[in-house]
């Protein structure tokens, strides 16, 4: 196991989500002030202490979505007459969604939004003595040579000058966090591509930039001061070093997952080919559809964990059953980072 932060896992070999922060702990209470939840006024132990998979991505539509469709692939039932709820209804900021062990939560756009719930959501594990809970991120971003309707599984998130790390102004200094992904996790989650999708399924490093239009590279925002030629050579040159995509959120969540010991990986479907353009030209309906590919293979992911998990629960090494079209592999239910 490569963790970088394995003194958090050999404090807490139980799993239970723990602070970098000795301040929360000695608070009478904690508001998460955009959850519109808090340890002193909800038992979120009992709320949400079964959870297991954390899935987030940018609009609450696509995240109510995904928790009706985990809901019918895991055969979850709600009591009868009853809908989902939305959890964090009255923060009026993110929605949260809860389906058994899983948890369906909206981030808005962009780091600093992603970033405010990242830090909420991983106490909300802290106090909810959530144990070895494993994040996802399931969004939309322009791919770097491939077709709108590709798969994007990072292996890695990488800022506008190609830096593998979030860097934050705290106290008026520059403090960088590796933005690591865990390795085994995205090797299990190509796995479980199919080669029956009518769409691929890649792997690779995804740019994670402060802004849609400037920031990558678009000719098309208000304002504009590099030619197209420009923007060319910058798209071609970070094509060459491995960038497969382009979206506003990888850096913040493999960021602070990493620097709080969570397994996490952010699996995107292409809008658009940004070699080829700037503006999103799909129908609606059809980015709809494309939306949905990257819930696909989460659901897969979930599913065969929580299947495998009630078959071999007795035999005590956490292991999961990775079934692909052609092999099943048993894979270690380890975490393995990017060094
Ligand atoms: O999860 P979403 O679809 O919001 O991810 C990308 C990155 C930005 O948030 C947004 C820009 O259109 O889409
Ligand atoms: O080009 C794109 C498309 C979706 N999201 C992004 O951040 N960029």
């Amino acid at each position: 196991m490569s963790f970088d932060n394995d003194e958090l896992r050999d404090e807490y070999p139980d799993g239970t989500v723990r602070l970098r922060n000795p301040n929360i702990e000695l608070m009478d209470q904690d508001i998460l002030y955009h959850l519109a939840l808090g340890s002193g006024s909800h038992d979120l132990v009992e709320m949400f202490g079964d959870v297991k998979f954390v899935c987030m991505g940018g609009t609450p539509k696509r995240m109510e979505q995904f928790a009706y469709t985990i809901m019918a692939e895991i055969g979850h039932k709600l009591p009868c007459g009853t809908t989902l709820q939305d959890i964090s209804h009255f923060s009026y900021r993110y929605s949260m969604y809860k389906v058994g062990p899983v948890l369906s939560i909206s981030h808005g756009m962009g780091i600093p939004s992603v970033g405010i719930l990242l830090h909420e959501v991983i106490k909300l594990m802290y106090h909810a003595k959530v144990r070895d809970p494993v994040f996802f991120r399931i969004g939309t971003c322009g791919g770097i040579g491939y077709e709108g309707g590709t798969v994007v599984i990072s292996d890695e998130a990488v800022d506008g000058a190609l830096r593998n790390v979030l860097e934050l102004t705290v106290l008026g200094k520059i403090v960088q966090r590796p933005a690591k992904l865990d390795r085994r996790l995205v090797r299990e989650l190509k796995a479980l591509a199919d080669p029956e999708d009518p769409y691929d399924t890649v792997t690779g490093k995804t740019m994670c930039t402060y802004d849609f239009y400037e920031g990558q590279g678009r000719l098309d925002g208000a304002f504009c001061d590099f030619t197209e030629t420009d923007k060319m050579e910058y798209l071609e040159s970070i094509h060459k070093a491995g960038v497969v995509n382009i979206e506003m959120e990888s850096l913040s969540f493999a960021a602070l997952t990493h620097h709080a010991g969570i397994k996490a990986a952010v699996v995107c479907v292409t809008v658009l080919d940004r070699l080829k353009g700037d503006q999103v030209l799909a129908p609606k309906e059809v980015l709809d559809e494309w939306q949905q590919r990257p819930t696909k293979l989460v659901c897969r992911y979930i599913k065969r964990y929580l299947q495998v998990k009630g078959k071999i629960s007795l035999d005590g090494h956490g292991s999961i059953a990775v079934k692909s079209p052609r092999r099943f592999k048993l894979v270690q239910q380890e975490s393995e980072t990017y060094d």
